[in-house]
């Protein structure tokens, strides 16, 4: 572990901050050790079970991150659960491999068979010290669980020198009997003093009060490192951790995505930026490569099959999307406006300007303009209103739709002589399809209603045609769906012949019959106004 601080360094640097004021001003920067148990604690939210092949790749990922310390497992618990730590404290280099024990004799031995072999290998023991815990789960007095927990770090100690102790449930411990856990557990060799919130009960000022307490009235606990271990229970598992660093902690146990027991632990991506973002408050870094953090999230929801909600601090997909015109305005003025971390500055490629229903001009111009499409104020102002009509009934927006809109708008400027009013299509399986259609021409309402055809697209154009008396030969009819998702808008292309000329027309719309009544209504617009087209293939979507 050269590359870490030593217990003494770090308990040196943690005091040179008052721990009676919260990280504030003139701090030195502390390095904060990143222990990662997501192939533990994260292996225990149900339904995340990894195999080896997984777990291995997980453990490489992990070093590539950067975490300081990796619980690989709890090798008494499984064959498969041995194995897992064996080989990667067989394979995996870079980090300091770590294995849970209870406070056993044959746990303890069991994880040394298990991580013998890494070149920088941990035991984590634990025993719980709350009076809950020692009554009715364990059954031991006080007296037995010092005697218990100084066995068992002694048992850890005589096998490496990197010992981990833990008084599972800590922070629902009476504050002297764990002080008397811990100075005993330190004198029998634990380098490392993890507190546990096991039920994720404290807060955040709690916590803060309970390190600082430690660090007052725990003689020795300068030769050991003091640890966090937070759960999400009450929500509160990064604050925690956060407030628990602020007084003094120099290591942070926490996993991927925050899965872990319940609610889950400390979610590693939240604390990393956390102290990166707010270095001037936390006065803190540790050795993650941030960039690394949405590909590792992205491994471990794949492999774990627990999926990342969008709105996920950091890592979820709307962590650095905006849809609001008003943020996305001042975006693209500058983007500090709305946003505290870079996306690239996680491992996201961009900032995503979703467009949809809430989205203002400034960001579909800029949109269109990415898409090669520059528009003018009038022709913008003719694109948003179709736009917000169509965000109206789509849940977003997508490049396609963008696209669609663009070109149906412009080409609508050709020759509006024609224009929809309504239409409304009855059809079924052995039902001739019937369908009512009402255009607009110099103000005026015309209405037809056919009942006949192959379809009611079929029906559709028999409509049309009897409304505005061209008669129309269809060389071509092409629809596609212009976007993704069940809402997806439809894009109809349109090849006709009329009086010995070529036609082609363009209709968009989330109803197919609609786009195609669209796409025929600019193809009689361009008869009407004389435009004709070179006879030919459809442009291809
Ligand atoms: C807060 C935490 O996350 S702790 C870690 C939790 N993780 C796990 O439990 C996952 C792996 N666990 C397992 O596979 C199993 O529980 C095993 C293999 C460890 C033990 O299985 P079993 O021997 O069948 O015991 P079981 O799980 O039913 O009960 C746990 C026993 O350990 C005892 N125990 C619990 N913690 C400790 C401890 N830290 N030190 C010593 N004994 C302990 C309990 O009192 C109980 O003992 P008892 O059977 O004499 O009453
Ligand atoms: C084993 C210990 C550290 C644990 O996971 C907890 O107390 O939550
Ligand atoms: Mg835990």
């Amino acid at each position: 572990m050269s590359d870490q601080p030593t217990p003494d360094a770090m308990t040196q640097s943690a005091e040179s901050q008052s721990a009676d004021s919260p990280a504030t001003e003139n701090l030195a920067t502390r390095q904060i050790r990143i222990f990662d148990t997501t192939l533990r604690d994260g292996e225990q939210s149900p339904g995340a079970s990894m195999n080896l092949a997984e777990k291995l790749e997980v453990a490489s990922a992990l070093v590539d991150l950067g975490v300081d310390i990796i619980e690989a497992g709890f090798p008494i618990a499984s064959p498969g659960d041995f194995e897992s730590v064996r080989q990667i404290a067989t394979t995996i280099r870079g980090a300091t491999i770590c294995g849970l024990a209870r406070c056993a004799e044959k746990d303890i031995d069991r994880a040394w068979e298990a991580l013998k072999t890494a070149p920088q290998a941990r035991i984590h023991v634990f025993l719980a010290t709350s009076a809950i815990h020692r009554e009715f789960k364990l059954r031991m007095t006080p007296d037995e669980i010092v005697e218990r927990a100084v066995a068992g770090v002694r048992r850890a100690a005589s096998h490496c020198d990197d010992v981990e102790f833990s008084p599972e449930d800590a922070c629902r411990t009476e504050h002297d009997f764990l002080c008397r856990v811990v100075e005993a557990a330190i004198d029998a060799g634990a380098t490392t003093i993890n507190v546990p919130d096991t039920v994720g009960y404290t807060t955040p000022g709690e916590i803060f009060d309970r390190f600082k307490m430690l660090r007052d009235r725990v003689p020795n606990m300068d030769k050991a490192v003091l640890s966090t271990h937070c759960h999400d229970d009450l929500g509160m598992a990064v604050a925690n951790s956060l407030a628990a660093v602020d007084a003094g902690a120099g290591q942070i146990e926490c996993t991927i995505n925050g899965i872990g027991e319940r609610a889950g632990n400390a979610a590693l991506e939240e604390l990393v930026m956390a102290m990166k973002t707010r270095q001037d408050f936390y006065h803190c870094q540790t050795n993650i490569n941030s960039k690394r953090l949405v590909p590792v999230s992205r491994l471990v929801s794949k492999t774990t099959g627990i999926n990342v909600q969008r709105n996920k601090a950091i890592v979820g997909r709307n962590a650095f999307a905006h849809e609001s015109g008003i943020h996305q305005d001042g975006m693209l003025k500058e983007r500090t406006t709305y946003e505290i971390m870079s996306p690239e500055e996680v491992g996201f490629t961009k900032t995503d300007l979703v467009l949809g229903k809430h989205s203002g001009r400034a960001a579909l111009a800029d949109r269109a303009k990415q898409l090669g499409m520059t528009l003018t104020g009038e022709q913008l102002q003719e694109v948003f209103e179709a736009f917000k009509e169509l965000a109206d009934k789509k849940k977003e927006i997508y490049d396609g739709d963008i696209v669609a809109l663009v070109q149906q708008k412009i080409s609508e400027t050709v020759a509006p002589e024609w224009t929809l009013i309504d239409y409304e299509v009855t059809s079924g399986k052995n039902q001739t399809p019937n369908v009512r259609v009402t255009l607009r021409r110099d103000e005026q309402d015309f209405t037809e209603q056919v009942a006949q055809g192959d379809g009611p697209i079929d029906a559709a154009f028999w409509a049309v045609e009897k409304i505005t008396g061209i008669q129309l030969v269809c060389k071509d009819f092409r629809v596609r769906s212009a976007t993704l998702g069940r809402d997806a808008i439809g894009e109809v292309n349109l090849e006709v012949e009329h009086e010995g000329k070529t036609y082609r027309g363009t209709g968009v719309s989330t109803d197919s019959v609609e786009s195609t009544i669209l796409a025929m209504l600019n193809a009689i617009n361009r008869v009407v106004a004389g435009i004709a087209s070179d006879p030919g293939e459809l442009p291809q979507p």
